[in-house]
């Protein structure tokens, strides 16, 4: 690259506001992490936030699913070069937009350098599209999993009051905190039955990380169990759209408000994202 490009990518890295990288993810398979960030976004769009799913969970992702919506394309084929990104995009309710990436991501160790400037050049045109980017990670801690969590901004770890929701949510606390000690992650818990056993789970997670891991633990929220989440589910629905008014929905939205209120962490956006993936596969 010449000096005056070199130049002009610089301003253009200074100047243009980069998207903010939330990876959301859980311990234990089935506590409504893809639920949580399908919700999250649109609570986020309503607020008027430009909002992707990356849908990371490598083989299980059921964002689809959850908003009833077909995807023909997949990152797999931006990476290979098939189609742009503005084609693979499939736009959701209230504008929101979502992308399955699991499988693309796959062996990045056999990326060849042609498919990493053309990701590279994809993710930053779109990161000047978007606000916000969620990354729906998969369960539990495969080294892809690990990778993505600390390769992103920000971290939503969801989880149940259940002990082994809570003992499988700690691990994944625990192996990150090692890799990434200044990772910023939030905790949210879900399907609780009441507030006050939402509180006490927080307080007491919150406690144990403090004690073991000698490091403080963001709350970001609590949502109630509501029968209206499983019949959103089965309508392929979101809650949010499907009954805005429910108990659940609203703990989302509040969990959204308190989000978007903290000051953003510094971001290198997407881009950023997919140098911080190269350099650790
Ligand atoms: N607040 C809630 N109240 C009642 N049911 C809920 C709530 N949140 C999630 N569920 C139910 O829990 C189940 C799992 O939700 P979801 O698929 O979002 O979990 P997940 O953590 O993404 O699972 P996986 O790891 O398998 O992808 C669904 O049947 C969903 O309806």
């Amino acid at each position: 690259m010449d000096q005056a490009a070199a130049l002009r990518d610089l301003m253009k890295q200074a100047t243009s506001p980069k998207p903010r990288i939330l990876a959301v993810t859980s311990g234990k398979g089935g506590v409504g992490k893809s639920t949580l960030t399908i919700n999250m976004a649109l609570a986020l769009a309503k607020t008027g936030k430009r909002v992707v799913i990356l849908d990371l969970d490598v083989g299980f992702g059921n964002i689809e699913t959850l908003v009833g919506a077909n995807a023909t394309y997949s990152f797999a084929d931006v990476k290979s070069g098939d189609v742009l990104m503005k084609d693979a995009l499939v736009e959701g309710p209230l504008g929101v937009r979502f992308l399955s990436g699991g499988s693309g991501f796959l062996e990045m160790v056999r990326w060849s350098e042609e498919e990493i400037a053309r990701v590279h050049e994809q993710f930053q045109e779109m990161e000047q599209h978007f606000d916000v980017v969620l990354l729906d990670t998969g369960a539990g801690m495969t080294d892809i999993q690990m990778s993505f969590l600390v390769a992103a901004d920000e971290g939503i770890l969801v989880t149940t009051p259940e002990p082994t929701a809570l003992t499988d949510a700690y691990s994944v606390l625990k192996m990150i905190h090692h890799h990434r000690p200044d990772f910023a992650f939030h905790l949210v818990v879900n399907q609780c039955v009441s507030l006050m056993e939402g509180r006490q789970t927080a307080t007491q997670f919150q406690k144990v990380c403090k004690e073991f891991l000698q490091r403080e633990l963001q709350f970001a929220g609590l949502i109630l169990k509501d029968d209206e989440v499983n019949r959103a589910v089965k309508r392929q629905y979101p809650l949010l759209l499907h009954a805005p008014k429910s108990q659940a929905a609203k703990s989302i939205e509040k969990v959204v408000y308190d989000l978007v209120g903290m000051p953003p962490r510094p971001t290198a956006g997407l881009s950023g994202f997919l140098r911080k993936l190269v350099a650790i596969r």
